[in-house]
């Protein structure tokens, strides 16, 4: 059998701060379905794809706004459809959402997910973003927040890879595409394909001068982690003006020696795919990147050791 998946990665244009979860889903639902019509098996959506890019936004803990955008339940009533129409079409997914979840010490706990969904509606994986880009305080000097290491705790599952429809699948999230570790872990573990979303913004507050570098270091990082560890990587943005903040579009399909087969053209709701087989790995897996022939961990020890 091939050893193969027909992906859409459904780009998001912007999330209004008050469009609906459910309002949202059916955009989700309807770039879906174009999938189907066009012979996908698997769909990447982006990173927090259910609602705006809330983290641009100060709020007090226990605000109420800020609460309305975590998800408790994984699927719950306004993601059921998604999963419904996904498994009648027997389509696998990857989503990002705000997860709150409680303890067995009944604390609450706020991550950044996202999760591997097969083409019969399980959830075969979930991982819990850990880089977290931006700060934990109101930085009133900026014209927008980024506030994830305020509304997120790093992720407690580790980086991994699954076995799902036919091939190694792992996932990222947004600023962890940045980090060649991030990959590396993942293709030590077998990974043939990575799947992100992101949001990220054109403007960098800091450092205003790389501005014009963003679409840039997007593909940069992402093309040269796909060559080096022989990996697919599928990656899916949210995109364009979202609330005044200028996001970055240009989802794409890298195939693992570097190059980019599909790319989108607008910053809107809009649906590319690309036939990935997971078998082409080989070609960068077998050869240059052969890990077992040519890696020299003994090395790399550094890379490992805690921070001071
Ligand atoms: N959602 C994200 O993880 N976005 C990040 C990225 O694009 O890597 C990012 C990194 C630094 C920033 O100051 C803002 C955003």
């Amino acid at each position: 059998m091939k050893r193969m998946l027909n992906v859409g990665v459904a780009q998001l244009g912007p999330i209004a701060r008050n469009e609906t979860r459910s309002d949202v889903v059916a955009r989700l639902i309807k770039l879906l379905t174009q999938a189907g019509e066009k012979g996908c098996n698997f769909v990447a959506f982006p990173e927090l794809a259910l609602t705006t890019f809330f983290p641009r936004w100060f709020f007090e803990d226990g605000d109420a706004e800020l609460a309305s955008y975590y998800e408790k339940e994984m699927p719950g009533a306004e993601t059921q459809p998604l999963f419904d129409k996904a498994a009648e079409l027997g389509i696998g997914f990857y989503l990002g959402y705000a997860e709150l979840t409680t303890d067995e010490q009944g604390n609450e706990r706020r991550f950044n997910t996202s999760i591997l969904v097969d083409d019969k509606g399980t959830i075969t994986g979930k991982y819990r973003k850990i880089h977290l880009p931006g700060h934990k305080e109101n930085e009133t000097w900026r014209p927008f927040q980024h506030l994830e290491k305020r509304y997120f705790e790093v992720g407690d599952t580790g980086f991994n890879s699954w076995d799902f429809m036919g091939g190694k699948v792992g996932m990222a999230l947004c600023n962890d595409r940045r980090w060649p570790e991030t990959y590396r872990v993942m293709a030590l573990q077998g990974a043939e394909m990575i799947v992100l979303g992101y949001n990220t913004p054109m403007h960098y507050p800091p450092v205003p001068q790389h501005d014009h570098l963003q679409g840039f270091h997007n593909h940069v990082v992402m093309q040269a982690s796909a060559y080096q560890n022989g990996c697919w990587i599928i990656a899916c943005a949210k995109a364009g003006k979202e609330e005044g903040c200028d996001l970055l579009g240009q989802s794409c399909i890298i195939a693992p020696t570097g190059e980019i087969v599909a790319m989108a053209t607008t910053v809107e709701d809009e649906l590319i795919v690309g036939e990935c087989d997971f078998e082409r790995t080989r070609e960068i897996k077998e050869h240059i990147f052969n890990f077992d022939l040519h890696r020299v961990p003994e090395e790399y020890k550094i890379i490992s050791a805690p921070k001071k």
